[in-house]
């Protein structure tokens, strides 16, 4: 089976990174097209994949493949391919539904949202399955997945939700860390913020194994760190009274990032119709 990866940012090298890494493919069965073709050379370095020479030739070189381009960029470019019906297309972008994929291919489509963690074959990527999708090419695709770490199939309903706890959550942990540094450094200026930074990222990868190991569950981890009528608990009660509205807040505006972007992929989709 041939794997198709349109767009080599972030998420189009943790794929090839990923695949490869957990040898569910080979760098030979890959084929990748990047608008910036160094960006291809540079990887290709690495992982000696097929370069091609444009989007189309991906599409027909491979049996199913990824977009992984911005979710603006998506439909456009799609709209210019001349897509083989039996390829299964894999878009990984926000706010791009499997209707958006349906209305420009008339093949399988499928949307994922994968998550930067699977680099390290770990973290979850949330899949949707479009009508036309076989069992046999859901099981193709759920292969390459489950080896990149946990694989979840969720409705379109709840995947924008669940993309903020799987995929947008390494990015916001960094920025909870970076925040928790910082004030640390408020309080002890004599603390080095960069000391304070690697304190905490030791701490987690430490948090990460004792949940793994242990099978901990949250509140099982905070019994053993927060004595009883200790210094930790107090922190938890400030953490109580600030976080849920912080969290919602978090939640609502991600979702009205999510709607914006629809709107403007209808209005696309609208335009096009329009033309016709
Ligand atoms: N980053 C994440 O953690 C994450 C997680 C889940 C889903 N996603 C989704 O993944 C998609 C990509 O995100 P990203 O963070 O990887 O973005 P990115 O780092 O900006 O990568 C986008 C890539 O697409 C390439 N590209 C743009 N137009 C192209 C075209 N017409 N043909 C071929 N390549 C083209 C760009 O090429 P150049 O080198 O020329 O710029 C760039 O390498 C987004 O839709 C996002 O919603 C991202
Ligand atoms: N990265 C993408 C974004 O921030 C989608 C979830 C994680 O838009």
């Amino acid at each position: 089976m041939y794997i198709g990866i349109i767009g080599l940012g972030s998420m189009g090298q943790m794929l090839v990174k990923g695949f490869c890494k957990s040898g569910v493919v080979t760098p030979g069965e890959l084929v990748v097209f990047n608008r910036t073709r160094e960006k291809a050379e540079r990887l290709r370095q690495e992982y000696p994949f097929a370069i091609a020479s444009t989007a189309q030739e991906v599409c027909q070189r491979a049996d199913i493949v990824f977009i992984c381009t911005k979710p603006l960029d998506v439909l456009p470019l799609l709209k210019t391919l001349d897509l083989p019906a039996e390829m299964h297309l894999v878009s990984v972008a926000a706010g791009v539904t499997l209707a958006d994929l349906e209305a420009v291919h008339a093949g399988p489509v499928s949307k994922v949202i994968p998550t930067v963690t699977s680099q390290e074959l770990r973290g979850v990527s949330l899949y949707a399955c479009g009508r036309r999708v076989t069992p046999a090419l859901r099981a193709d695709l759920l292969r390459l997945l489950t080896a990149l770490g946990n694989a979840e199939e969720v409705s379109e309903e709840s995947i924008e939700t669940a993309t903020i706890l799987t995929s947008s959550a390494p990015g916001l942990f960094a920025g909870i860390l970076d925040a928790f540094a910082r004030a640390a450094v408020r309080q002890s200026p004599e603390l080095e913020l960069d000391t304070a930074r690697r304190m905490l990222a030791e701490t987690l990868m430490g948090t990460a194994l004792l949940l793994e190991n242990e099978r901990l569950d949250f509140h099982r981890l905070i019994e053993r760190v927060a004595t009883k009528g200790g210094i930790t608990e107090e922190g938890l009660r400030v953490l109580d009274r600030t976080l849920p509205a912080a969290f919602d807040d978090l939640f609502a505006v991600t979702k009205a990032k999510h709607a914006l972007l629809k709107e403007r992929l209808q209005q696309f989709s609208r335009n096009e119709k329009g033309d016709r």
